[in-house]
């Protein structure tokens, strides 16, 4: 692949367009603020989001959107899902003909219910070959410490998620292809709720067994929404289902179950979010646009539905913790 650009030089775009880089690609990273762009082309760092990890030389940071996109065969979009609709439709006329269209954000939009590729899709007026995903158990931290990882690109052209693949491909990143965009992208945002659950848990003083059983029927929730949506439901069992909730539930880096572990302790919406210092944690507003697309399909995803009400109705965890157990007795399958 010639030319990529990454579209958001927060915590993943950043990581993504180094993994780029890594595997020889020429990759230019667009970033909203000029002191970030600075940063990087002068001092190879981005002290916002990852101010320990020096970046390659042959990474060129830019805040000029025209300049990133010109002549670029993918551009990858590395902005919060609630904000990338409004970024994308400000980069709508720059974006090269024919160039794939490459999707980080884990999430699903509040109002529209649509997953970003569908967003993409929309905003862009591009049929659904050129929109591609990038999911899996990614934290940034650890891929930008050259940590081993693996991933899924997801796309419906098969051809487009291999050049993609070769493009991003390098020592200590594999990725592997998938044609099931659907599931993909709700593994990637149903885990972000499923890790606020665990966050609560942790916060709360449960230990492995809770985390496993959050864990084990959140996937159980998100493949029963997959299974509504028509996505394929072994991707549930691979890198964006399991693969990704393992990873952010368990994991301290995760701003999603860092977030919940607060919750857990007592602290409010607004404290938690005081905390994060501007940094996204995805479920927090995914939990209801996801439980709005389960009750539109007739799912039952009642963690994630707990996760809102904890969020955003004032519910005590605690209570959460009871009403989950108090459910009426059912199989494992149903
Ligand atoms: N950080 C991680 O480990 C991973 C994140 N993701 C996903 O990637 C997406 C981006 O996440 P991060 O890079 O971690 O977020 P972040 O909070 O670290 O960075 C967000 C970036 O988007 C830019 N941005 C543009 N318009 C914005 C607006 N209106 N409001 C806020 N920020 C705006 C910010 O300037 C910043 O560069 C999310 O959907 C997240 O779920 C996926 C895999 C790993
Ligand atoms: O998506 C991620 C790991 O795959 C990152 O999770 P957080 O957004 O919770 O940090």
């Amino acid at each position: 692949m010639t030319r990529v650009a990454v579209m958001g030089a927060g915590s993943w775009g950043t990581a993504f367009a180094k993994v780029l880089a890594d595997a020889g690609t020429d990759t230019v990273l667009w970033a909203r603020r000029s002191e970030v762009a600075d940063a990087i082309s002068a001092r190879r760092v981005n002290p916002d989001y990852l101010p320990d990890v020096v970046l390659p030389a042959n990474l060129v940071a830019t805040t000029d959107a025209e300049k990133a996109l010109a002549g670029a065969r993918a551009v990858v979009l590395g902005v919060p899902s609630q904000t990338l609709r409004a970024n994308l439709a400000g980069w709508r006329d720059l974006l090269p003909p024919d160039a794939t269209l490459v999707s980080l954000a884990k999430g699903v939009e509040l109002g529209t219910l649509k997953r970003m590729s569908e967003v993409i899709r929309e905003v862009a007026d591009v049929p659904e070959d050129r929109v591609a995903v990038v999911t899996g158990p990614n934290l940034a931290k650890e891929i930008a410490a050259e940590q081993p990882t693996a991933t899924v690109i997801a796309c419906a052209d098969h051809d487009r998620a291999v050049e993609l693949q070769r493009a991003c491909s390098n020592a200590y990143f594999r990725p592997y292809t998938n044609v099931d965009v659907v599931g993909c992208e709700l593994g990637g945002a149903c885990k972000n709720v499923i890790a606020l659950a665990c966050g609560m848990a942790a916060g709360l003083g449960f230990g492995d067994n809770t985390m496993a059983s959050i864990i084990t029927r959140g996937l159980a929730e998100t493949a029963r929404l997959g299974a509504a949506l028509g996505a394929d439901p072994l991707t549930f069992a691979g890198l964006a289902g399991l693969g990704d909730l393992v990873a952010t539930c368990a994991s301290p880096l995760s701003r999603n179950r860092t977030f919940g572990e607060r919750l857990g302790r007592g602290e409010t919406l607004a404290q938690a979010q005081e905390a994060a210092h501007g940094q996204v944690a995805e479920g927090v507003k995914s939990c209801r646009s996801i439980g709005e697309l389960a009750a539109r399909n007739g799912v039952d995803m009642p963690i994630t539905d707990g996760v809102r009400q904890v969020c955003h109705e004032g519910l005590d965890p605690r209570v959460l913790t009871a009403a989950l157990l108090g459910r009426e007795r059912k199989s494992e399958r149903q």
